[in-house]
C-alpha cells in the first residue's frame, strides 16, 4: 500500500500566504484498477498563477493545484509501463493514481537535460514566454523588448528568445545577482529596479528611444511608468500581475488611455493555453534551443516535499533566480 502525502488549502490565502493557510495530510492509495496507474512525484512546480486561482478554482480542503513530473511506478495500463515519465497536473501531492487521461508523455529527453526542465524552460513557462514574444508582442529583428520580472521562469526566456529573433533586450529584476545573471545569459541591459532611484531614468537609459515590446509580468505602478517610454505602435504582452496577487485592496491608476491613444499602442492579455493545440511544436523548438545552447536555464531547487509551502512564498517574494522547482 502507498501513503500520499499531500498539501492542501486549509485557508484562502489573504494578502501574503502563510504556512497556516495550507496543511499537510496524508492518505492511503487505493489498489489500481485496470486501466489506472500509480505515479509519484519527482519534480513539483511552484507558480505564481496558484495564488490568484486558488480563489477562482479552489476551495478549502482542497490539494493545492500544481503540475509535477512524475514516473510510473506500479501500471495496469499498457500506455504507461513503469519507469515512463510525465508531466501531469495533480496538485501538491507525492503520489497519485491516473486513468492516463490529461497525462503528458515526456517526448524523447536527452539525457545530459534535467527532466525539471519539463515544469519551465521546456514546459508551460517557456510555452508562455514563446507565445507571448511571437503571437502577442510579434517580435522583429531591431525590436527593443523590454521584459520584467526578467530573471524568473518566463522572463529568462523571453530575453533569450527576443536575442534569437535579432531584438535589443532589457530586463528588470529586483536584485544585484539576478542582474548580474541577465548580463550573463545576453541580456543588453539589466537593472534592478528597486534600487534605481528613478524607474523612468533607468528605462530612459536602457533604451533611449524607448520601446517596441513589453512583455508585461508584474503589472502594477511598474507598467504604467513604462506605458509612457513605448514607442509609436509600440505592442505589449500582459502575461502576469504579480505586483497585485497578494493585494487585498486592487491597485488604483494611473489609468492607461491616454498613453495608449497618444502612442497608438496596442496591448493584449493572454492566457498560455490559447496556444494548447500549438503546444508540441513549440516544445520541440524550445528542446532544441536548449541542446544547442541558445537558451540558457537556471533553476531554483528546494529539496524536500515538506518544504513547498515556504517554496511557493520564496517565489511570490522573489528568493528564486530561474524557474522555482521541489525535488521531492
Ligand atoms: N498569462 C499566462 O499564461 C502566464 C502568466 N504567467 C505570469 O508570468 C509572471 C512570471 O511568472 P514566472 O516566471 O513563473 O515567475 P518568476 O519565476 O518570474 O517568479 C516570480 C518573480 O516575480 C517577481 N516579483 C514578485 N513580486 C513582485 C512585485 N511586487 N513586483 C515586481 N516583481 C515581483 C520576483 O522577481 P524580482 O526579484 O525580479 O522581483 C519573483 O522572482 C507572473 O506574473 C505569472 O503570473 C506565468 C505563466 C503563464
Ligand atoms: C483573477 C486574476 C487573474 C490574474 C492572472 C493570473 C495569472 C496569470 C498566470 O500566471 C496564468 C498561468 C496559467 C497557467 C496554467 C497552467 C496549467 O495549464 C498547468 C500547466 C501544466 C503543464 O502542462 O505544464
Amino acid at each position: 500500500m502507498v501513503r500520499a502525502k499531500s498539501w492542501t488549502l486549509k485557508k484562502h490565502f489573504e494578502g501574503f500566504p502563510k504556512t497556516s493557510d495550507l496543511e499537510l495530510k496524508e492518505v492511503e492509495l487505493p489498489k489500481l484498477k485496470d486501466g489506472d496507474v500509480l505515479f509519484e512525484s519527482v519534480f513539483l512546480s511552484v507558480d505564481p498563477y496558484m495564488r490568484p486561482y486558488s480563489r477562482i478554482y479552489m476551495k478549502e480542503g482542497d490539494i493545492m493545484i500544481g503540475s509535477q513530473v512524475a514516473r510510473v511506478v506500479e501500471s495496469k495500463n499498457p500506455t504507461y509501463p513503469v519507469g515512463t515519465y510525465v508531466v501531469a497536473n495533480s496538485g501538491w501531492t507525492t503520489h497519485f493514481i491516473s486513468d492516463g487521461k490529461d497525462l503528458r508523455l515526456l517526448p524523447s529527453w536527452p539525457e545530459n537535460i534535467p527532466r525539471s526542465l519539463a515544469l519551465g524552460t521546456i514546459g508551460m513557462p517557456g510555452l508562455t514566454a514563446y507565445f507571448g514574444l511571437f503571437e502577442i508582442c510579434k517580435i522583429r529583428a531591431g525590436d527593443t523588448v523590454l521584459v520584467t520580472a526578467a530573471a524568473g521562469a518566463v522572463g529568462s526566456v523571453v530575453g533569450q528568445i527576443a536575442k534569437i529573433g535579432g531584438c535589443k533586450v532589457v530586463g528588470c529584476a529586483g536584485s544585484d545577482k539576478k542582474v548580474a545573471y541577465l548580463k550573463q545569459i545576453g541580456f543588453d541591459e539589466a537593472f534592478n529596479y528597486k534600487t534605481v532611484g528613478s524607474l523612468e531614468e533607468a528605462l530612459k537609459k536602457a533604451s533611449p528611444d524607448g520601446y517596441d515590446c513589453y512583455f508585461d509580468n508584474v503589472g502594477g505602478e511598474f507598467s504604467s511608468i513604462v506605458l509612457n517610454q513605448m514607442k509609436k505602435f509600440g505592442r505589449i504582452a500582459v502575461c502576469g500581475a504579480i505586483s497585485g496577487y497578494n493585494d487585498t485592496v486592487p491597485q488604483k491608476g494611473p489609468y492607461v488611455q491616454i498613453p495608449m491613444i497618444f502612442k497608438e499602442l496596442y496591448m493584449e492579455g493572454f492566457i498560455v493555453s490559447r496556444w494548447n493545440d500549438r503546444r508540441e511544436e513549440a516544445l520541440k523548438i524550445l528542446l532544441r534551443w536548449v541542446v544547442e545552447g541558445k537558451i540558457k536555464c537556471e533553476e531554483h531547487v528546494t529539496e524536500g516535499f515538506e518544504k513547498m509551502p515556504a517554496a511557493f512564498m520564496g517565489l511570490l517574494k522573489g528568493e528564486n533566480l530561474g524557474k522555482a522547482i521541489i525535488k521531492v
